[in-house]
């Protein structure tokens, strides 16, 4: 007998043949459904989130995690491998989201339409020995084209971008927005939650305080010496000695190494990754639907620095970010990793400018 297989709707239609891969129009849907007897189940308010590389070691964690979200009331899941089955799998927990999967560039454009907010962790991970930047080559192109779709078929949306190098990878997106004339940079938001998540545990560990009320800005870049934590600005406020201060910054530094040389190339961190990116995605979904005095931080078109892109602390709103906040007194030992760290930045910034403008 014909049928849908869930009643989680659009993932598979099962037929007299066996399983069919469908990725059906809502009409489409709805008339199957009448004729089979079944209820159509249609959206209930709320946001609309695709996550493209959603079938990858990030992809499926945080995937999970966004149709756990109580803001979201449709999940896009795009990637070119394996969308099918992970989107069969979630579309089989109880929470509001409806979920579709999408497989292909022919299916890009559809996964992008209407949604409000975007997230990128589509691309290749490190092994050890390769730096962040070693993943340029690959990795550009594919921000680049999923930039297009973006600016195409949902220029409103707020982008969160994870895929690395970061510090590329988001002026990257802002230059196909800028030649698309869809350009809003504060709708662009380079995730570097996972470096505020590892700095929180790691300075809780020294201090013997659960990691949750441990707040540390964590400014710059996401990647090697770019990774700026401001130690002298900690809350609760706290004193550390030049041993501590040394280790840490060395340890949240090189964090994602520490990863990467754990995994002994079978990637680089998902899990962690996965619940960093849905803590910053719930930020901006939370400021979309209005929620006052969201701050996070973020790697954004700024004019906190003379760079064009830096990380530091945002507001979150309506608008995507509402304002971008001072970075606050630096110490002597921070003025210094300030200075390190705009050397590269400057240097990746205009690497990635420069590979959408050849
Ligand atoms: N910002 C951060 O803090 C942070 C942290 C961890 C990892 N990362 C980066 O995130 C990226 C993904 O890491 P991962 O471990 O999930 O890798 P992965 O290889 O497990 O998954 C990547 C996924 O991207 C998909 N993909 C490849 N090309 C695509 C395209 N054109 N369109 C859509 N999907 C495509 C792949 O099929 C795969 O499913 C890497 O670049 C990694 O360096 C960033
Ligand atoms: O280190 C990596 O390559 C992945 C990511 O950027 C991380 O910080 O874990």
């Amino acid at each position: 007998m014909d049928g849908e297989l869930s009643g989680a709707s659009e993932v598979w239609w099962v037929s007299s043949q066996g399983f069919i891969p469908m990725f059906r129009t809502q009409m489409e849907e709805v008339s199957i459904l009448r004729g089979s007897n079944c209820r159509a189940k249609g959206a209930a308010p709320g946001l609309k989130v695709a996550v493209l590389g959603a079938s990858g070691g990030i992809g499926q964690p945080l995937s999970l995690l966004m149709k756990m979200n109580p803001l979201v009331s449709v999940l896009h899941l795009y990637d070119v491998v394996n969308t099918p089955g992970v989107t069969a799998d979630i579309s089989h927990m109880n929470t509001g989201a409806v979920v579709r999967g999408f497989l292909g560039q022919p299916q890009l454009e559809n996964a992008l339409t209407g949604m409000d907010l975007v997230i990128i962790p589509a691309g290749i991970p490190r092994k050890p020995g390769m730096t962040r930047d070693d993943l340029f080559n690959i990795n550009a192109g594919i921000v680049r084209t999923l930039c297009e779709g973006i600016a195409k078929c949902c220029p409103n949306a707020i982008v969160n971008v994870i895929s690395n190098p970061v510090n590329s990878t988001v002026p990257i997106a802002a230059e196909v927005f800028k030649k698309a004339g869809t350009y809003n940079p504060k709708r662009l938001l380079g995730v570097t939650t996972l470096d505020v998540v590892r700095a929180n545990t790691f300075v809780g560990e020294v201090l013997g305080l659960d990691p949750r009320d441990v707040n540390v800005p964590v400014v710059g870049g996401h990647a090697g010496v770019t990774i700026l934590p401001l130690l002298s600005q900690v809350n609760p406020p706290c004193s550390f000695t030049p041993e501590e201060i040394s280790y840490l910054t060395s340890r949240i530094q090189n964090g994602g190494t520490e990863v990467v040389e754990a995994k002994a190339g079978a990637g680089s961190a998902t899990l962690s990754m996965a619940y960093a990116a849905a803590k910053f995605a719930d930020a901006c979904l939370r400021g979309l639907h209005g929620d006052a005095g969201i701050v996070e931080c973020s790697y954004v078109d700024s004019q906190v620095t003379e760079l064009p892109f830096f990380a530091s602390k945002v507001l979150l709103g309506r608008s995507g970010i509402e304002e971008i906040l001072p970075l606050g007194p630096l110490n002597e030992f921070e003025r210094a990793g300030l200075e390190k760290a705009k050397k590269e930045l400057s240097e990746s910034i205009q690497k990635g400018v420069s590979f959408v403008n050849k």
